[in-house]
């Protein structure tokens, strides 16, 4: 089914986010807005005004000169978890990607850059850095009110204790001909969520619960927020999960940049109590551990559902 390009998904606006403060009318609001969006869509695109143009250039000049090195030197980001590090698949060439963990803390940026740029490379480390700690920010808050919307915000602090970040930053070439091509492929992201911005080149694609494609716009000041599978399987099915794709058009290069909130792993990820009850909500995915999902995941590809659905 092609896209439908009349559709749009939720846009919330965030622009003053570090203003937000639980309790407070806006909050409330806010509150009910995110609900709404991630129970029909899963996803929305949030306005944020902390991306200063300046900065948003810089950093994607510093990414684009980090997929600019020699493969040799990008295969030395080596990371333990299977989509981690530096990635590339045959089965869609044009795309490639990279990964940082904790990259919030900007000691991990540094040490990855020392990996690519022996002589470092502050440009990269500092845009980075404040990007990721923006995105981050939007997603204790946002995790917050959902858990606050679905009445469980007494499991918010854990919740966030129990996740890690990683970065992962992508580069989508141009389609040779003059055609669409399948920059990645549909899939569901695993994690809790995933904060996604990109250059001024579009390409990103979420299905709708009727299988509708929309395309979705990311603007210079705003980003997408997508809910993973695992946030869906603690919900037990509250919020929608969102199969997406990027499909490639035109002839220039599309830079993205997304943050995941991950759960680590040697932990179960159970919907809490309040969330299930025999009649209404049945438990709809067992108990499982991150890592073993992932790692799982990573050969046969059969998603949570085959994996530990009830
Ligand atoms: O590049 C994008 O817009 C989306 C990336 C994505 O879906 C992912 O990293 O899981
Ligand atoms: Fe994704």
């Amino acid at each position: 089914m092609g896209s439908e390009s009349a559709l749009r998904l939720p846009i919330l606006d965030f622009s003053s986010l570090n203003q937000l403060e639980p309790g407070t009318p806006e909050w409330v609001s806010k509150t009910v807005q995110v609900k709404k969006a991630l129970e029909e869509y899963g996803c929305f695109e949030v306005v944020y005004d902390e991306f200063h143009t300046d900065i948003r250039e810089k950093m994607f000049g510093a990414i684009a000169e980090m997929f600019n090195l020699p493969v040799e030197t990008k295969s030395l980001n080596q990371l333990k978890e299977p989509f981690h590090g530096f990635k590339r698949y045959e089965s869609i060439p044009l795309f490639e990607s990279m990964g940082i963990d904790d990259p919030q803390i900007f000691e991990e940026v540094k040490a990855f850059s020392k990996l690519m740029w022996p002589n470092e490379n502050d440009i990269f480390c500092n845009t980075i850095h404040l990007f990721a700690k923006l995105l981050a920010e939007f997603d204790e808050k946002s995790r917050r009110m959902v858990l606050e919307s679905l009445g469980v915000d007494k499991y918010s602090n854990n919740h966030i204790k129990s996740t890690y970040y990683h970065l992962r930053l992508m580069k989508y070439k141009a389609p040779k001909v003059e055609n669409v091509e399948i920059g990645l492929n549909p899939h569901t992201d695993k994690g809790i969520m995933t904060m996604v911005h990109a250059n001024q080149i579009g390409g990103l694609e979420v299905q709708t619960k009727d299988g509708k494609w929309i395309n979705v716009n990311i603007s210079p000041n705003s980003f997408v927020c997508l809910i993973g599978d695992s946030f869906g399987a603690w919900t037990n099915g509250r919020l929608h999960i969102p199969v997406h794709r990027v499909m490639m058009t035109g002839q220039e290069v599309r830079y993205s940049l997304a943050l995941l909130s991950i759960p680590r792993g040697g932990q179960l990820v159970k919907a809490p109590q309040e969330l299930v009850d025999e009649d209404h909500h049945p438990l709809l995915f067992k108990p499982f551990d991150f890592e073993e999902f992932i790692n799982s995941e990573h050969t046969t590809r059969r998603g949570l559902k085959t994996y530990c659905g009830v």
